[in-house]
């Protein structure tokens, strides 16, 4: 690989391997394959670990002055915050993570053992409350909770009857107008709202955006979903150890040539390699900020154009003491979808006395045009909705994942009327590109499992293509990247069982 950085230029040569072996190596067989990383989120450094693990030169570029992309564990609070990824969706031994969190010996701690998608938490820990600070009846909770369930159910059948696509809002009121004993009123109205909330709070989209055809199609894996206690960072550090990641490296440009990948930097450096992999956000490349030379083809264009971006942001405040409930989910159940609300309460996961507020979709964007302290105010003003003496909080941290432009969005998800092939579209490369990064996730879009995977697809096919061009260099597989850092025999560390 052939670097010309404007504040570094180094080789990356010696990097991966040290001592004798290298040497020897680079005797018998001349020059080592070597491969670009763009992106140092989990699908990245993924891609970037196994590569590394089969003896090959590879740099990670990362726009930002950190890894972990929308894994982001915040610790100005004294104890970790996640502000992007906080949930493992399958805490089961087949989530391809389990293997590294059981040898880290992270925690987790399970919020819901349901595998559906829209329950990550259990009904009975959310304490709900109305807009003038009336808690929910328990029992209306669980029985609205249930009604919803039914309604998703009829709407299969919409979803049967119609060839073309619609809306899952369309899709429910149409399951209303066909079957009125569905219909909630008062209060039973506003806590079905909340649910459709929660259910937009999956997508980060509108339900009015969301495709009925696709919504409920994801493979979720079994064990329910759990909060990684000690944060998502532990695990990125632990998979990126002595991987070459260089931050603050924009990639301006990548020309994909005949045998080899030319990535330009905002810096004005360049760098050479055998191949590349694609691991920004979709929202990144929506954004048309990477310019490819030659142009994509335009099925791949497409697939990027026509695949969902969607938004959800955290406000997380940190009090001098809990002064709430011990539940999970603290919620304010309003007339419409866009008006509820609800916070995460730290406090009962990890002890600390933390409310993470999180709002998503239109919402989502709308809060980020607002300033931090506004935005805090906002959220002030919802708290006090349901805890009148509410203190204010000691610190708090604000995420805009939306306008950032390392991201412009928070996950995909399927907009209504997409083909199912979109997923296979974007996973595939493109001359000696190679393309990660949850949005090409086969079976777990918009999930930090699911980006892994991705990543990890993307090098074994890279390196498997930059083989047989360059012959030989296929016997040398020192090390599986598998057995090395995720075969472990721990259990998984699991509270609230
Ligand atoms: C608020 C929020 C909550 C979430 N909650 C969960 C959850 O609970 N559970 C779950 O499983 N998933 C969750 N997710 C989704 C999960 O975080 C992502 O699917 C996953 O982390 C994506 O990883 P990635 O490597 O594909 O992308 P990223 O992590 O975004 O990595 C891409 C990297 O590319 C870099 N980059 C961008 N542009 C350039 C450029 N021009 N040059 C070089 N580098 C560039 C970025 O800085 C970034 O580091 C959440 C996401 C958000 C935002």
């Amino acid at each position: 690989m052939e670097t010309k950085d404007s504040d570094d230029d180094s080789s990356f040569s010696g990097n991966f391997l040290d001592g004798s072996l290298l040497s020897r190596i680079e005797k018998r067989q001349g020059s080592q394959p070597s491969v670009i990383v763009i992106g140092g989120g989990i699908s990245g450094i993924a891609a970037a670990r196994i590569l590394h693990n089969a003896s090959f030169k590879v740099v990670v570029l990362e726009s930002r002055d950190r890894i972990g992309g929308r894994i982001l564990t915040d610790y100005s609070f004294g104890c970790p915050i996640d502000m992007g990824a906080s949930w493992l969706h399958g805490v089961c031994n087949e989530n391809p993570l389990a293997p590294l969190i059981r040898r880290l010996g992270l925690t987790l701690y399970r919020t819901s053992g349901d595998n559906s998608v829209l329950y990550d938490h259990d009904l009975e820990s959310y304490a709900l409350f109305d807009v003038n600070g009336h808690q929910v009846p328990q029992q209306t909770v669980i029985e609205v909770g249930e009604v919803f369930k039914k309604i998703l159910k009829e709407t299969d059948k919409v979803r049967n009857e119609h060839e073309k696509d619609m809306s899952v809002l369309q899709a429910i009121s149409i399951v209303l107008d066909r079957h009125p004993e569905l219909r909630q009123e008062g209060i039973a109205y506003e806590v079905l709202q909340w649910y459709i909330c929660r259910m937009e709070a999956w997508f980060a989209a509108d339900a009015d955006m969301i495709s009925l055809r696709n919504w409920d199609e994801e493979q979720v894996l079994t064990g329910g979903h759990g909060l990684m206690v000690q944060g998502y960072l532990p695990l990125l550090e632990a998979m990126a150890k002595d991987i070459d990641i260089r931050l603050n490296h924009r990639v301006t440009k990548v020309a994909n040539g005949y045998n080899k990948v030319m990535v330009t930097l905002e810096n004005g450096g360049i760098v050479v390699a055998d191949a590349a992999i694609v691991t920004v956000p979709l929202g990144v490349l929506k954004a048309n900020l990477i310019k490819f030379e030659p142009s994509l083809p335009e099925w791949k264009l497409t697939a990027i154009s026509d695949l969902g971006v969607g938004n959800e942001n955290k406000i997380a405040l940190l009090f001098d003491e809990a002064f709430w409930p011990n539940v999970e989910l603290l919620g304010i159940a309003a007339p419409t979808s866009y008006a509820c609300g609800y916070f995460l309460n730290l406090h009962k996961a990890t002890g600390n006395p933390v409310l993470v507020y999180m709002a998503a979709g239109r919402f989502a964007y709308d809060l980020e045009k607002l300033s931090d302290e506004d935005t805090v105010d906002f959220v002030m003003t919802q708290l006090k909705k349901m805890f009148p003496h509410a203190r204010k909080p000691v610190k708090y941290i604000v995420s805009r994942w939306g306008t950032d432009q390392n991201t412009l969005g928070c996950y995909s998800y399927d907009l209504v009327g997409n083909p199912s092939d979109i997923y296979d579209k974007l996973r595939e490369p493109v001359g000696n590109l190679f393309f990660g990064g949850e949005a090409v996730s086969v079976e777990h879009q918009g999930s930090v499992h699911g980006a892994y995977s991705s990543g990890v697809m993307a090098a074994e096919n890279c390196r498997k293509h930059v083989m047989e061009r360059l012959g030989s260099w296929d016997r040398i597989q020192l090390i599986s990247c598998r057995e090395e850092i995720l075969e472990s025999t721990v259990p998984l560390q699991i509270s609230r069982m």
